[in-house]
């Protein structure tokens, strides 16, 4: 049995065996004998390893038998691995040769935090939103078709990926097509124990039925001793799954299910696979795991262990907790403005796609049950869902992820704008996210809501006009999204009373002198109102990007020379495109300055730092807003 850690080691722990490992084909020359041992030194250094960098830590603890097992038994990268969200890929990192920089894991020009493409031949498939794995995989296999016939295509995904709609699309067409392709389900559901959706019920009716279990160990005991026999055990165990689990729902759908074995039994886990690799067709292995196996906290709170901070040699072990806040998270801005609705109107649900702690709702979950709706990893879902509510009389509040609602987009212009329905969207981590990097990021919801007829979109500036423009944008009757970002706020105070404010108005930040007006939408208001300071600038919070202010801006524009945007968001078709597309609609022709996000990719680090390195913090405003009046006092020598 493996070892169970209570401490993460603050120094590095011996690990001889695992350093020897410095790629899968040095695991692959061990005898079967030493992969115990490198179980036990591969979690203690990962323990070491994330206790330094921080990042996602249950997952990857979970499945440390299941990894080893994988690369011992598959002749990776030759066969294709594809992990399923990735947050589980830290130990697949240490063995395919990135074990010394995995300290360096999501930090800037570290490791990325999921598998990357660019970063290892190793990680077959970027990943980072969920479900993705058995689409890629498949396609790999199929790919393989095509070409090198002998490669063996394995996906690994968790009972939380397989309850999103992709995962059953994929599922359904590897059927189909009979690809050899090696599904493994990494099922923690009894470790998690909240898991919502009939799958979450179904995969733990299985896991209880002890019979099938007893009976599953009797038959593969048998298949192990008999290859030869594998297909009369085979009709056997059909008859015995049929006893035990009638509704074999990957059976029904083409796979051949094996399972659910332990996915701690590092025996039984390479027996299993090394009988399953080289199977014709589509094969489902369903394995059991603990989320935070090895570590004994995490197996207790596996949720709370989902990510670690980073632990500073003298502190204790933290689960993942903001360091010391300015005041609240935007999430528990959002979390105490939603239940202070829910007491004052019974019209409130609050609905999330499998993110209640993240978009801090937990404390509604337990105040409102019967009005919450975590609906699992099913962003289309959740949106219909709310526009289905919303045409009985609720007012359904969306609590989404910026990044996130991209998988729900089609629902919300089809579904809710369309039909120009009353939901709510709360878009939490909107704009440059940090660690989590460009798979997360928040930096696209500007342009693809703004198209939409309909839709109104306001962008607050503090936690003050947080809650305030969630109300305002609540009492809207239509679709409505109010983007904030990850993390905390300037710390404002936070008026309990909610007053509406006027849909489509700014406010002046401040009053200044010098010819430079700059239109700050959203969570940079600080950085604008500093680099005010500096200029002497007019600063205006404009609250709303979708309808513009714009008396305001065409005010702005007939007194000064200087119009300046300011965003967290890709520069293409956000707020600033808004406000040149206004400009240019009315006919005014003057400089414009759009500050936001460059065509590419913002790739993982620290927000601050990430923010400041596009030049979207104070010093950064300023110094571009005076790079640009130099170029126009050059080019206009007479400018006023
Ligand atoms: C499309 C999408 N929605 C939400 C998330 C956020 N998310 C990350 S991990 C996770 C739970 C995944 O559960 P499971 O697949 O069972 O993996 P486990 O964490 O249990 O190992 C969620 C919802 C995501 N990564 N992608
Ligand atoms: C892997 C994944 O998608 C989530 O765990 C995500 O990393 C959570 O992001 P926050 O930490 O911003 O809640
Ligand atoms: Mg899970």
């Amino acid at each position: 049995m493996p070892k169970t850690f209570t401490d993460i080691p603050l120094t590095r722990p011996a690990t001889p065996l695992l350093d020897s490992i410095h790629a899968p084909a040095d695991l692959r020359r061990l005898a079967p004998h030493r992969l115990e041992q490198l179980v036990d030194e591969l979690r203690a250094y990962l323990l070491f390893a994330v206790g330094r960098s921080g990042g996602h830590f249950g997952a990857g603890l979970g499945v440390v038998e299941l990894t080893v097992a994988l690369h011992y038994l598959f002749d990776t990268p030759h066969d294709r691995l594809v992990w399923d969200v990735g947050h589980q890929c830290y130990p697949h990192k240490i063995l395919t040769g990135r074990r010394e920089a995995l300290t360096s894991i999501r930090q800037r020009h570290g490791l990325s935090g999921f598998p990357k493409r660019s970063e290892s031949p190793y990680d077959t498939f970027g990943v980072g939103h969920s479900s993705t794995s058995v689409s890629a995989a498949l396609g790999m296999a199929l790919g393989a078709r095509q070409g090198d016939k002998d490669r063996r295509t394995v996906a690994v995904i968790g009972d939380g990926a397989m309850t999103a709609g992709q995962a059953f699309e994929a599922l359904s067409h590897a059927a189909h097509t009979r690809a050899n392709l090696l599904v493994i389900l990494n099922d923690n559901t009894m470790s998690i124990g909240h898991n919502v959706g009939g799958l979450a019920n179904y995969f733990a009716r299985i896991w209880a039925s002890k019979t099938y279990i007893a009976l599953r160990e009797g038959g593969k005991k048998v298949l192990s001793a008999m290859p030869a026999a594998w297909d009369f055990v085979r009709r056997t165990e059909e008859s015995m799954k049929n006893m035990v689990s009638p509704d074999m729902l990957f059976e029904a759908i083409g796979f051949n299910y094996i399972g659910p074995i332990d996915g701690h039994d590092l025996d039984e886990l390479t027996a299993t696979l090394e009988n399953m690799r080289d199977l014709e067709g589509p094969q489902l292995l369903h394995v059991y795991t603990t989320k935070g196996k090895g570590f004994a906290p995490a197996e207790a709170d596996p949720v709370g262990y989902h990510a670690l901070n980073k632990i500073e040699p003298k502190a204790k072990v933290e689960v993942a907790k903001p360091a010391k806040a300015k005041g609240p998270k935007y999430q528990d801005v959002f979390g105490q403005w939603l239940c202070d609705m829910a007491e004052r109107d019974p019209r409130v649900v609050g609905i999330t796609p499998a993110m209640c702690e993240g978009s801090g709702m937990v404390a509604f979950r337990d105040r409102f049950p019967d009005r919450y709706h975590d609906v699992a990893i099913c962003e289309q879902h959740a949106v219909t869902l709310g526009a289905g509510l919303a045409c009985e009389g609720q007012k359904p509040v969306v609590a989404i992820y910026s990044t996130f609602l991209q998988r729900g987009y089609d629902q919300l212009i089809h579904d809710v704008a369309l039909q120009d329905l009353d939901v709510t969207f709360g878009l939490d981590r909107a704009g440059i996210v940090g660690e989590d990097g460009a798979t997360h990021g928040g930096v696209f919801d500007l342009a693809y809501l703004r198209t939409v007829p309909n839709m109104v979109i306001a962008a607050p500036s503090d936690e003050n006009e947080c809650r305030q423009l969630l109300y305002t944008a609540w009492l809207h009757q239509g679709p409505a999204a109010v983007r904030y970002p990850r993390g905390t706020g300037p710390g404002a105070i936070i008026e309990d009373n909610m007053t509406p404010l006027p849909l489509g108005k700014s406010r002046v930040l401040r009053e200044g002198k010098g010819p430079v007006t700059i239109l700050s939408f959203g969570a940079l208001g600080e950085a604008a109102r500093e680099a005010g300071e500096a200029l002497d600038a007019t600063v205006l919070d404009m609250r709303w990007v979708k309808p513009l202010d714009r008396d305001a801006i065409l005010g702005a524009a007939t007194s000064h020379t200087l119009l300046v945007t300011l965003e967290d968001h890709q520069r293409m078709g956000g707020a600033g495109s808004a406000v040149n597309e206004l400009l240019m609609d009315e006919g005014v022709v003057m400089p414009v300055l759009n500050l936001a996000l460059p065509d590419e990719f913002v790739h993982h680090g620290k927000r601050e730092a990430l923010l400041a390195d596009h030049g979207l913090d104070a010093a950064g405003v300023e110094r571009q807003i005076r790079d640009r009046l130099q170029r126009l006092d050059a080019a206009l020598p007479n400018r006023a």
